[in-house]
This record gives C-alpha cells, structure tokens and sequence, in this order.
C-alpha cells in the first residue's frame, strides 16, 4: 500500500484571527501523526482542511504527488474520517447506523458483519436500541465500530477516546497501533496522554510558528 497525504505552507484565518501558518506535514504508511494544541489553537480546523472539507485556507495539499483538487476523489475513497461528535443518527439502532455508514459508502455489506463489529466494540446486545438510548461511551462506540467495518488506509480521527472507558482507550490504541503496523496511517487529535504508537509524530498548534516533531 502506497500512499502520501503531503501539506505545505498550510495557513488559516477565522474571523481575521490567525489561527496557524506555515504548516508542512507529510503523512505516509505506518506513521501517526497528532495534532496537539490547547483549546481552540485549530486542531478541529486543521483535521477539516486535511481530510478535504474546509478549503477556505492558503497552502497546499497533495495526495500521492498530485494537487488534491485533482486527486480528490482518490483521495476521498481512501479516507475514513471520524469528526469530534460521534456523527451517528439518534433515532436509528447501532445496526441501522452502520448499514447506512455502509450505503453512504457504495458498500453492501451484511448483517452478520454488522453484528459481529458491534460486538468487537463492546456493543453485544444494544445492536438494535436505538442511539439515543445509549451512553455517550456507548454512542462513541457505535462511530468507532467503522474504524473496522470501513477498511481505508487513512484515518483522520478527532478526539476518538472521547467518553471511551478505560479499557476501551486501551482496545482503542492498540487498534491505531495494528492500523499503523499494517501499513495504515492515522491523524488523530486527543488531549489523551497516548501510550507509545510506533512512528508517532506531533504537531504543535497555538504559537507563533508550528512545530513538527517525532516522539
Ligand atoms: N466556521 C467557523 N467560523 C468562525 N470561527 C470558527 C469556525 N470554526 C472554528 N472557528 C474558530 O476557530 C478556532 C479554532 O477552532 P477549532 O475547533 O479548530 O479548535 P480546536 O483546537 O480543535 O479546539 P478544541 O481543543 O477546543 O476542540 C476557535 O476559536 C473557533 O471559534
């Protein structure tokens, strides 16, 4: 699996505030990178920008060596974006939830895969209870289930241990760690401390100039 997600001088402005400038980054397989700042420095922002949903921002963006407004729709098949709301529909069951992820996908899928992903996120017995009926842990879970049942190679994940337990943190990083193993690569925001990921790098947001750093 070959693949680059490339920025460079990557700036953005809310509201005639800088929020960031002069960002290069490079994201390729078996790497992590975190995005880190404090509350409002524009991680949420950068993750938009990165997996091809703001385009109000200077710099750019080049997925496997070709400018991204080319490489869009090849960008976006390879993409698995999980935002920092569970993202899932309140009236439907887990089960419903992940058939419609599936469809939005062009993907059919089957119920005993459904199921069985459910029960790989703790989910077993709440299959059918519709989301609203379930914790915010449990309601996380449901979104974190796609991680699975979506296979893409990268991952742009907004503060996925969110209402998670402590066991389920502990599920949750070894699934970024065998994503990454495997040839994956994960972006990912957290104000979690992580246990060490492999080849896990940071950026920092919120000074004056960025700054990139391996572990
Ligand atoms: N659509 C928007 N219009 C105007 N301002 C925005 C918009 N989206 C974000 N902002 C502002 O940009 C700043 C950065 O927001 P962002 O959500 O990227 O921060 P963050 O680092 O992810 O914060 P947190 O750690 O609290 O999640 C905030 O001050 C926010 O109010």
């Amino acid at each position: 699996m070959t693949f680059r997600l490339e920025a460079r001088g990557l700036a953005c402005e809310r509201d005639d505030r800088r929020l960031f400038q002069d960002i290069d980054l490079e994201v390729g397989p078996g790497e992590v990178l975190r995005v880190e700042g404090p509350n409002g420095s524009g991680k949420t922002t950068l993750l938009k920008i990165l997996s091809g949903q703001l385009t109000d921002y200077s710099g750019e963006l080049h997925w496997c060596g070709q400018p991204m407004r080319r490489a869009r729709s090849a960008f976006l098949a390879n993409l698995l974006y999980l935002g920092h709301t569970p993202g899932v529909k309140a009236a439907l069951s887990p089960l419903e939830n992940l058939a419609w992820y599936q469809a939005l996908c062009g993907e059919r899928g089957d119920e005993a895969e459904r199921m069985a992903v459910l029960a790989d996120v703790g989910l077993h017995g709440f299959e059918d209870v519709p989301v609203a009926q379930l914790s915010a842990g449990q309601q996380r879970r449901v979104a974190l289930a796609r991680l699975t049942l979506t296979p893409r190679p990268l991952w742009v994940l907004d503060e996925p241990f969110t209402a998670i337990d402590k066991h389920g943190v502990a599920r949750l990083e070894q699934r970024l760690l065998d994503h990454a193993q495997a040839g994956g690569s994960v972006i990912l925001t957290t104000h979690h401390e992580l246990a060490p990921l492999g080849e896990l790098r940071r950026i920092t947001l919120g000074h004056r100039a960025c700054s990139v750093a391996g572990e």
